[in-house]
């Protein structure tokens, strides 16, 4: 399966293709159009979309239950050290976090399963709810197995944390083989594989049948996935699309930070 390349999706080209098409967050898109509008008429009404999107987004981050130690402790660590430093913007962020802690409570998760594991961030947040009892994080990249080991050592959520590193689609096949069962499924690794890691969930039973959730980072592709104007947001719809269609779960997207995509098993499946 291809690696995908990581752009910062809040205010980079999402292009991919080498046509540089920029595509930025909506609060710089309005301050370039703000920068460049002529018409004094419209000053005040482009002035106001600009705070409204701003402001929604400070108050969003600010109704947040604030970090645990230990999630600060991996944030900062991502900043902090060189080797990742530079990738921190894949971190799942506040409002992410808060998001999918309040669904691992509300799900009562005991087994979770994570794909792209990066840091830790989400992996620490999901260990940390009440319910979790096993944490399996898939990761290709086994610097990050050391990143994370070397910084939950000694925690609560040391031996919750099972790291397999792999191309995700083979570690699948390792967890069905073991006849793992999850409540809980959080994808947030290469765009192009999202699509084939949820047909191999769901067809091997390696989500829980009725109550399972699936959780899907980044899929509004910063509004590309929509219009399918990058190679990510095409990825993205197609899976979508599927899931639309298929009859086994009900979902929707949640629009926060770069759209969380929620799918749950139908009670009646
Ligand atoms: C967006 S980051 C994950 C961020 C993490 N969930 C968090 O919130 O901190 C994506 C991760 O997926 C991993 N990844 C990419 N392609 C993969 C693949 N084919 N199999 C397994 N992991 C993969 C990358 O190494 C990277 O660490």
């Amino acid at each position: 399966m291809p690696q995908q390349t990581y752009p910062n999706f809040r205010s980079m080209n999402k292009s991919g293709n080498g046509t540089e098409k920029n595509i930025t967050g909506l609060p710089a898109l309005l301050r370039n159009i703000e920068e460049l509008n002529r018409d004094p008429a419209l000053d005040d009404m482009i002035k106001r979309c600009r705070q409204i999107v701003e402001g929604e987004e400070k108050y969003v981050e600010e109704s947040c239950t604030p970090l645990t130690p230990l999630q600060a402790h991996i944030v900062r660590e991502t900043h902090e050290d060189s080797s990742v430093s530079q990738y921190s913007y894949m971190l799942s962020g506040e409002v992410g976090g808060c998001f999918l802690k309040n669904i691992a409570e509300i799900a009562r998760a005991k087994r979770i399963l994570e794909i792209g594991m990066f840091t830790g961030f989400s992996a620490v947040t999901f260990s940390e709810t009440s319910n979790c009892e096993e944490m399996v994080c898939l990761d290709i990249d086994p610097d990050m197995e050391k990143f994370v080991r070397s910084r939950i050592q000694g925690t609560s959520v040391d031996s919750k944390i099972r790291i397999i590193v792999g191309a995700a689609q083979e570690s699948l096949v390792k967890l069905k083989d073991e006849g793992k069962k999850f409540d809980l499924v959080y994808i947030d690794a290469n765009k192009n594989g999202y699509l084939d890691y949820y047909k191999y969930i769901m067809d091997n039973g390696l989500l829980e049948r009725t109550t399972g959730v699936i959780l899907c980072d980044n899929i509004l592709w910063s509004n590309t996935t929509m219009d399918q104007s990058t190679p990510g947001g095409k990825d993205l719809h197609e899976f979508v699309q599927f899931v639309l269609q298929d009859g086994r779960v009900e979902q929707m997207i949640i629009p926060i930070s770069d759209g969380i995509f929620m799918i749950k098993s139908k009670v009646n499946n």
